[in-house]
């Protein structure tokens, strides 16, 4: 059982054991995301007092305004993650490719992937709605000694040793797994510090609580409309209450603690839905299934998808284990 209060450094080392590889890159790897994690914080805690809101000017690959946040922050990440020593390639929403990061002695030693959605939730950001930010980590598959590749960051993901979100909310959170549970840490401002705030997390088996956009209902595959009507069916527990943040992280960590589903499915204007497998999906994925939840496409595992783009898209629906099994069995009876 994990000491409550516990620093996030402390946690690191005393949780080492879990960790396949060396602790201490594991340290470094979530040292940087907590560094990083803090400096945005900052930036988006006076987002309304500094020229901070509002979009950059650019579009990133998938079409999307970027927002000054989301540059910012990608930038932070990024450059905490390359002064660290042991990151070989970064994959970014907000980057077309990937980044090659070579070692100081510029023999290609670097063995970590790290894959991020800088700031999620990006259409929140001018409104003082939660956003997040999410990774997911890989050891590269291609050998030491040589450049980074694009397999390196199409790997399933099974095959991801560590993931995590930060949540920029009412407080500040970082939650994370290695593949041994999951554990949330809450920022004190005042230190500057990191604190084991909720070990263990898991999700409800089942819950109350549906979070998806209804307003793209019409354009919804029917097994989709079939169980939002079920959800909202006066009968047994039901019906649901609907809760949509439109922040991933935000909806995720609500239904996390609460017990709840999160759906963004496929449909007639969007035919693999919006969220991107690599850098939501497959970190969302690693967290809901070590917290006893399920992460589907509505007809399989997200993280038995083998992906085959940097950017690719996946419907995504993901929660209390039960629930996702209901979904899956109206997508089924409707395919
Ligand atoms: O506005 P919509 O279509 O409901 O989409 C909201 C979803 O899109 C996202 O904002 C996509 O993430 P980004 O903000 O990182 O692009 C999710 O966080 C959120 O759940
Ligand atoms: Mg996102
Ligand atoms: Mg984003």
């Amino acid at each position: 059982m994990h000491r409550k209060n516990t620093t996030l450094g402390e946690f690191i080392i005393e949780n080492q054991t879990s960790f396949q590889y060396s602790s201490g890159e594991l340290s470094k790897l979530i040292n940087a995301i907590r560094l990083a994690a803090k400096v945005v914080n900052h930036e988006v805690n006076k987002a309304g007092l500094v020229d901070i809101i509002g979009a950059a000017g650019d579009t990133n690959i998938q079409g999307e305004d970027q927002q000054k946040l989301d540059v910012l922050a990608n930038e932070k990440f990024i450059q905490t993650l390359i002064n660290r020593e042991i990151v070989c390639g970064i994959a970014s929403e907000e980057e077309d490719d990937f980044i090659s990061i070579n070692s100081s002695d510029n023999q290609h030693q670097n063995k970590y992937i790290v894959l991020i959605d800088p700031l999620d939730g990006s259409s929140n950001i001018d409104v003082n709605v939660s956003v997040g930010t999410i990774f997911s980590i890989y050891r590269r598959v291609t050998p030491i000694g040589t450049p980074v590749a694009l397999e390196d960051f199409l790997q399933p993901g099974r095959a991801q040793i560590a993931a995590g979100y930060i949540v920029y909310g009412t407080s500040t959170m970082l939650v994370y797994t290695t593949g041994d549970g999951v554990n949330g840490f809450t920022l004190n401002p005042a230190l500057g510090t990191f604190y084991l705030s909720h070990p263990n997390m898991e999700f409800p088996e089942t819950g109350k609580i549906y979070s998806v956009n209804e307003g793209n209902y019409v354009h919804f595959p029917q097994g989709v409309k079939d169980y939002i009507k079920y959800c909202q069916k006066e009968e047994g527990d039901r019906p649901y209450t609907s809760r949509y943040i439109g922040s991933l992280v935000s909806d995720f960590h609500r239904n996390m603690i609460k017990g709840g589903i999160y759906l963004y499915p496929k449909s007639s204007v969007a035919a693999e839905g919006k969220l991107r497998l690599l850098y939501e999906c497959n970190p969302m994925a690693f967290i809901a299934e070590q917290a006893k939840g399920k992460a589907s496409n509505g007809f399989g595992a997200i993280m038995d998808i083998k992906p085959t783009e940097l950017h690719q898209r996946v419907p995504f629906f993901c929660g209390s284990k039960k629930m996702v099994e209901k979904a899956e069995e109206f997508m089924q009876a409707t395919k």
